[in-house]
């Protein structure tokens, strides 16, 4: 995975004197990005900075240490996270990391950012983030579970499904979350399914959650295209990413009837004029494992989808991809981000500049913990729903979080994501104000 490419914000708000340690960034980084952002929100709401500083300090973090037995018998000690940013609206959510570049202040920005994701889509959850500092390509399964067991151990006081619940992230999977509901569950002395979300459908999984996000991607397109009177069998779209979320993106949208005229994965691209024949593509990626050599398209270069003259641009791979530097050359009028953290603020400001409407990480990606809600629910009543019914619910959510968001971005005169900040930076707060503090 490349570098992700993090610089300033255009003017950043200066952060409050008064900000603890744990709050304020280490370095340039997601975590000073996330802060930034806070502070732009804080500004604009008109907050003091008490509040500002309760929303932007983590409620609770742990660093643990995990000692590992590797299979060749020597010994590893590996370095653990989980960071409770905020859990006044209810229990913590986030998922799990396993990648090299995970430290405390990426961890921190993370559990932010799932705040903010659940309180747009109006989940009764707070946000949280947990991460190992790991290159799991390089363990075997066997190490990657007990890497897994003791983490969960380590971590234990912290997790529980009113308490902090877990999910798969980049490096990790289902699999991962079966050992880690396995681990507590031992430990309880009960099967508790709830403490984790994205788990196989046999150990209490959801029908429907390997493919929301995606969903919720096309769902979110499809509302900022009604704006402007159209509909998927109106537009050009190019994906970048073909994994997890872009390739069922890349699907849904061409079943919506949309032309998917360029996909990439880390390998390459491949374009095709007037759409790519989805079924045909991915059952070539399922044989060979990339979109690359694919016989019905013709090979891009480097990083030429993202700026090819599609209309609808959807970055489902890696944060920083879209810089100050390729931002001028995008001709999509629409950006719908389902990676997290794909546009850095400075091509923001140049996209808004130009026109092109940004369907924000935070919204246009909710559709996976949207549905990780959907399961939590379900095993907590015991009772699991049909996909239909996932997949209707998944779709009222979405579009009532797309509306609300855009009635505030009208209302405010400000873009997309700037509106997703500060309906969620406001819902989180009028709760602390409606709790009070204790004592
Ligand atoms: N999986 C989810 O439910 C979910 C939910 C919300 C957000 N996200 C975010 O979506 C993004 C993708 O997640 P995923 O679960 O699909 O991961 P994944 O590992 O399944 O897929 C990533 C894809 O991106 C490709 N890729 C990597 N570097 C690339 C590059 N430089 N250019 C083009 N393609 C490249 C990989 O080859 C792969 O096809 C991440 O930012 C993740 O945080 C995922």
């Amino acid at each position: 995975m490349p570098e992700p490419s993090h610089e300033p914000t255009p003017e950043p708000v200066p952060l409050p004197d008064a900000l603890p340690e744990m709050a304020r960034p280490n370095h340039a980084g997601p975590l000073a990005t996330a802060q930034a952002q806070l502070a732009a929100a804080v500004e604009r709401l008109g907050y003091d900075e008490g509040l500002h500083t309760m929303l932007a300090t983590p409620r609770r973090e742990l660093h643990v240490a995990i000692p590992l037995r590797r299979d060749d018998g020597s010994t590893q000690v590996l370095h653990g996270f989980r960071v409770q940013h905020n859990i006044t609206r209810g229990p913590g959510k986030g998922g799990l990391r396993y990648h090299p570049s995970v430290d405390i202040d990426e961890v921190r920005a993370l559990a932010m950012w799932m705040t903010w994701k659940c309180a747009v889509v109006e989940l009764p959850y707070g946000g949280a983030k947990g991460g190992v500092a790991i290159e799991p390509r390089l363990y075997s399964p066997g190490e990657l579970e007990r890497v897994t067991r003791r983490y969960t151990s380590e971590i234990m006081p912290m997790i529980g499904p009113e308490r902090d619940i877990m999910a798969p992230d980049v490096g990790t999977d289902a699999q991962t979350m079966a050992w880690v509901m396995d681990t507590y569950s031992v430990n309880q002395g009960y099967t508790i399914p709830a403490v984790v979300t994205g788990k196989p459908l046999e150990v209490g999984g959801s029908l429907g959650r390997a493919t929301a996000t995606s969903r919720g991607v096309v769902h979110c397109a499809r509302a900022a295209l009604a704006e402007s009177g159209l509909d998927l069998p109106d537009v050009r779209v190019a994906v970048q990413g073909f994994g997890k979320v872009g390739s069922h993106a890349a699907r849904f949208f061409a079943e919506g009837g949309a032309r998917v005229e360029a996909v990439s994965d880390e390998f390459g691209a491949m374009h095709r004029s007037g759409g790519l024949d989805l079924p045909r593509l991915l059952d070539h990626v399922r044989r060979t494992g990339s979109v690359v050599d694919f016989d019905g398209g013709d090979p891009l270069p480097g990083d030429a989808l993202l700026t090819l003259d599609v209309d609808v641009l959807v970055p489902a791979a890696v944060e920083g991809v879209l810089t100050h530097e390729n931002a001028p050359e995008v001709k999509a009028r629409w950006v719908v981000e389902g990676a997290n953290g794909p546009t850095t603020p400075r091509a923001d400001a140049i996209l808004a500049d130009r026109g092109v409407v940004v369907v924000p990480d935070i919204l246009a990606n909710a559709g996976g913990v949207v549905v990780s809600y959907f399961e939590w629910v379900q095993a907590q009543q015991a009772y699991w729903w049909t996909e239909a019914e996932i997949e209707a619910k998944l779709a009222e959510r979405m579009a009532t979080a797309y509306a609300a968001v855009a009635e505030m971005a009208r209302r405010e005169q400000v873009t997309l994501r700037d509106a997703a900040l500060l309906l969620s930076v406001q819902r989180v707060a009028t709760a602390h104000r409606t709790r009070g503090l204790y004592p």
